[in-house]
């Protein structure tokens, strides 16, 4: 089906320049996604301007996620029919696969929220990684003190996933291991800027987990713990983020006064306040579509014992289950494309040396922006004894 090149694409050029060094463009749905070099010098980052082809206008999409740092040179090609993978040759198996989200349910769902074009990147990262585990429950039920546990016993399973919250800091609170003490406004800003995995008003203060806190506890390998209130559950349940629910339930009202009462961080008045929050908390808690599991805290070590059999850890070995991934460099002289779900990277080296072709699936991603898209599954393909695929080196 011969489309006639239609005038527009030549006034436009002159907006391919204003990016510069190598850039790359796709068709996907209808726009073009022109992705290039740095946005304006100072941020150092891949930038992305997208053509719409039925308009025949230039549109700034807003751009969400963390974006890649820019690279001399990067190859780009559609996979998915909703997103763009993003290959930065030379760069460290971390930083090299990247997806620009350009029609996910994501992306869609931003696209009304901002009403404008909308864009996200994901970093693309091997292996799929532990699933994270929510801890919710009402104030003073023992979140806190149960993760503890966890922590202290088994330090190199879990990390914590450290929110940002508008509250004061307690006594023995550091910025950045409990949480990160934050300014109201500087954090409505980083939630309008999709930095949040998700956010709620809680005590009358506000507290988010910020995509990083998770990410970067699952990237080195260890099992993501959250301790988030009931609204911040239902918001990771329904993102791309695949966890495990878990609700702390006290054995009786009487017994939860008793314990805030006895942490003795709150006054009077914030004690009042969270009892009465406590008891919504609560009858969501018991709500079976959020939760997956609901524990009654009585007897501490009875309890905890309970949270380790539903983590899998009867056997109290401290494991580290780091994601395995292929050390893969993609070389400045590459060349990618796709078939069915699979995409393949062709890298060139010095004359003389066999070239390396590395097999991408792309059939089962997980998550997605505004997280990392896991489950990369990437392999060499040896070119001296795959006889079976056709491919001959050059
Ligand atoms: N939605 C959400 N809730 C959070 C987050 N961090 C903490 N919370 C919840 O905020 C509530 C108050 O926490 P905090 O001020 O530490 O008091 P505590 O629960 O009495 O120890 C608790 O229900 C926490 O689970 C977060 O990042 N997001
Ligand atoms: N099973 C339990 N029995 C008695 N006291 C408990 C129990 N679990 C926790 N506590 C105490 O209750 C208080 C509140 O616990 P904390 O972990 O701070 O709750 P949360 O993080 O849910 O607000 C703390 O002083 C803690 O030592």
């Amino acid at each position: 089906m011969g489309e006639e090149a239609p005038e527009y694409l030549l006034e436009g050029l002159d907006e391919f320049s204003v990016f510069q060094g190598n850039q790359t463009s796709n068709i996907v749905g209808g726009k073009i996604y022109v992705v290039g070099g740095s946005e304006d010098g100072v941020n150092n980052s891949i930038s992305v301007k997208v053509f719409d082809r039925s308009t025949g206008e230039w549109l700034v999409p807003t751009v969400l996620g963390v974006r890649p740092t820019s690279c001399k040179l990067h190859s780009a090609i559609p996979v998915n029919e909703d997103r763009i993978l993003l290959l930065k040759s030379n760069s460290a198996p971390d930083d090299c696969f990247w997806f620009l989200e350009v029609d996910t349910r994501f992306v869609k769902e931003q696209k009304k929220v901002f009403g404008t074009e909308v864009v996200a990147w994901s970093k693309g990262v091997q292996g799929a990684g532990p699933k994270p585990v929510v801890i919710s429950g009402p104030s003073g039920v023992g979140k806190g003190t149960l993760i503890s546990k966890l922590m202290r016993q088994f330090p190199s399973t879990f990390g914590f996933s450290v929110s940002h919250t508008t509250r004061a800091p307690r006594e023995k609170e550091v910025h950045g291991v409990h949480y990160y003490f934050t300014e109201r406004s500087k954090m409505e800003n980083d939630i309008r800027e999709g930095k949040f995995l998700e956010s709620a008003s809680v005590h009358g203060n506000l507290y988010g987990t910020s995509i990083e806190a998770v990410e970067a506890v699952t990237d080195s390998g260890k099992r993501c713990l959250l301790d988030i209130d009931v609204q911040g559950a239902r918001s990771v349940r329904a993102s791309s983020l695949e966890a495990i629910f878990i609700f702390i339930c006290p054995p009786s009202f009487e017994e939860l006064e008793k314990r805030l009462r006895a942490r003795g961080t709150e006054t009077e008045e914030q004690v009042q306040k969270r009892l009465r929050n406590a008891k919504a908390e609560i009858d969501q808690g018991k709500s079976p579509d959020l939760f997956d599991h609901i524990l009654v805290n009585d007897d501490l070590e009875k309890c905890y014992e309970d949270l380790q059999k539903i983590l899998g850890l009867e056997d109290n070995a401290d494991a580290v289950s780091y994601p395995t991934s292929e050390d893969i460099r993609v070389t400045d002289f590459h060349a990618v494309s796709t078939r069915d779900q699979k995409v393949l990277i062709h890298c060139g080296t010095e004359q003389g040396m066999t070239p390396t072709i590395y097999e991408l699936d792309v059939s089962s991603l997980k998550g997605g922006a505004p997280g990392r898209t896991r489950g990369l599954n990437i392999h060499g393909i040896d070119l001296s004894t795959d006889v079976q695929s056709g491919i001959n080196p050059v």
